[in-house]
């Protein structure tokens, strides 16, 4: 119920496919709308006295045009404020439209009863139900029709009478069931997005959305000039403790390190992910390398200081290795990537248990710094 109810559980990730869900929704929908609006003006002159043909087809214009604009609109189609914008954007055309055609056609005598103006209110809520829209979003949408629909009435001054009142009771039921539908269309995004990012044993987003992540966000750092960092890691020794405690024991390690990301990259903009086996990976986006290190820093402590009981009643440690790279100006996701691995090749050759950061020759963890290789703790313990 709270991953539908707002955004507020939402990932920056999903959001941003939500957004171009919407997007293309909006695009296919204003295509429509904008060729229906101004064919719509062929109806009009068989069913509308002459006196408002004119400006009728006028309004069909203008929303015409409003539409196409928003049909070519293609700005940040990822981002969420945006797709909302458009939405809302939508429902004002359409709204804009409604008002302007209702008050003609009052004034023309004709209490809405012509085809095709009757259930303009009705259609905008419904449209809703091909959104996938959270219930606070579906909320307010349907809210500000039926204020627009109100104040067309007070403003005709036919607020009150029976059909009004029956008009804003349909809108009502309207926007309850096509929220209804809107909502339930983001559960079932939210579900298939889960099933198809994220990785079963962990639960961290799993290679493919790793690797789409990690091109956005340095494509997007890139054209921004900011700067980003991956951390790239690998279970020490971990083929040797599968063969001496099993493989399960194996995943319950795995699922106790993927805790430790998931903590680690507490930001909205971090994304930790289970890059294959027991490599892993945590984009931080913002973060150059010194901030990398110190998260870096922050994960071998924590992996030093967890302990973890496996089925045989055992209890054991675990540490990793990592590699640490800043993007440089001009680099591609895979050449950052292929920085990260070298670095972490640097950091097992050095011992394990510890980090290294890409090109910086002589940085290395304080763990790994302060201790030789020699004196160094196997990579996994058992108390
Ligand atoms: N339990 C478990 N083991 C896995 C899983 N995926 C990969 N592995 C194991 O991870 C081990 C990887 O070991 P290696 O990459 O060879 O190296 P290592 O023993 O970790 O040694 P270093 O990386 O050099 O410290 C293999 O034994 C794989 O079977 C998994 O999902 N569960």
């Amino acid at each position: 119920m709270l991953d539908v109810l707002s955004l507020a559980r939402h990932t920056r990730y999903f959001n941003q496919t939500r957004s171009f869900l919407i997007f293309q929704r909006i695009r296919l929908l204003t295509l429509l709308l904008a060729v229906l609006q101004t064919g719509w003006v062929l109806v009009d002159q068989l069913l509308l006295p002459t006196q408002i043909q004119a400006p009728i087809a006028l309004g069909r214009f203008v929303s015409g045009v409003a539409l196409l604009a928003l049909l070519f609109w293609y700005q940040r189609p990822y981002d969420l404020r945006f797709a909302l914008a458009r939405l809302f954007l939508l429902l004002a055309i359409l709204s804009a439209f409604q008002t302007w055609s209702n008050l003609l056609l009052l004034d023309a005598g004709h209490m809405s009863a012509v085809a095709g103006y009757q259930f303009f209110p009705f259609m905008i809520v419904t449209m809703l139900a091909i959104f996938p829209l959270t219930i606070v979003e579906v909320s307010v949408v349907t809210a500000v029709v039926i204020l627009v629909e109100l104040v067309t009435q007070i403003s005709t001054q036919r607020v009150g009478m029976i059909d009004e009142i029956n008009d804003l009771w349909l809108l009502l039921v309207l926007g309850v069931i096509a929220g209804w539908a809107a909502v339930n269309q983001l559960s079932m995004l939210l579900g298939l997005y889960r099933q198809a990012t994220r990785d079963a044993l962990t639960g961290l987003a799993n290679r493919r959305q790793v690797m789409e992540q990690l091109e956005g966000d340095v494509e997007y750092a890139r054209e921004r000039g900011e700067s980003i960092s991956i951390l790239l890691f690998d279970l020490d020794k971990f083929k040797g403790f599968n063969d001496n405690y099993g493989h399960a024991a194996g995943d319950i390690v795995l699922k106790q390190f993927a805790k430790i990301l998931r903590k680690q990259a507490r930001g909205k903009r971090d994304l930790a992910g289970r890059f294959g086996g027991e490599e892993f990976l945590t984009i931080l986006p913002g973060a150059d390398g010194a901030a990398a290190c110190i998260a870096a820093e922050e994960v071998c402590n924590s992996c030093r200081q967890t302990r973890v009981r496996i089925p045989s009643g055992e209890v054991v440690g675990f540490t990793t290795s990592i590699g640490i790279a800043t993007l440089e100006p001009g680099e591609s996701s895979s050449e950052l990537l292929r920085r990260a691995d070298e670095a972490l090749y640097l950091a097992k050759a050095r011992g394990r248990d510890g980090y290294r950061l890409a090109g910086a020759e002589d940085v290395d963890s304080a763990a790994t710094a302060a201790k030789s290789v020699a004196e160094r703790e196997p990579a996994l313990l058992v108390d």
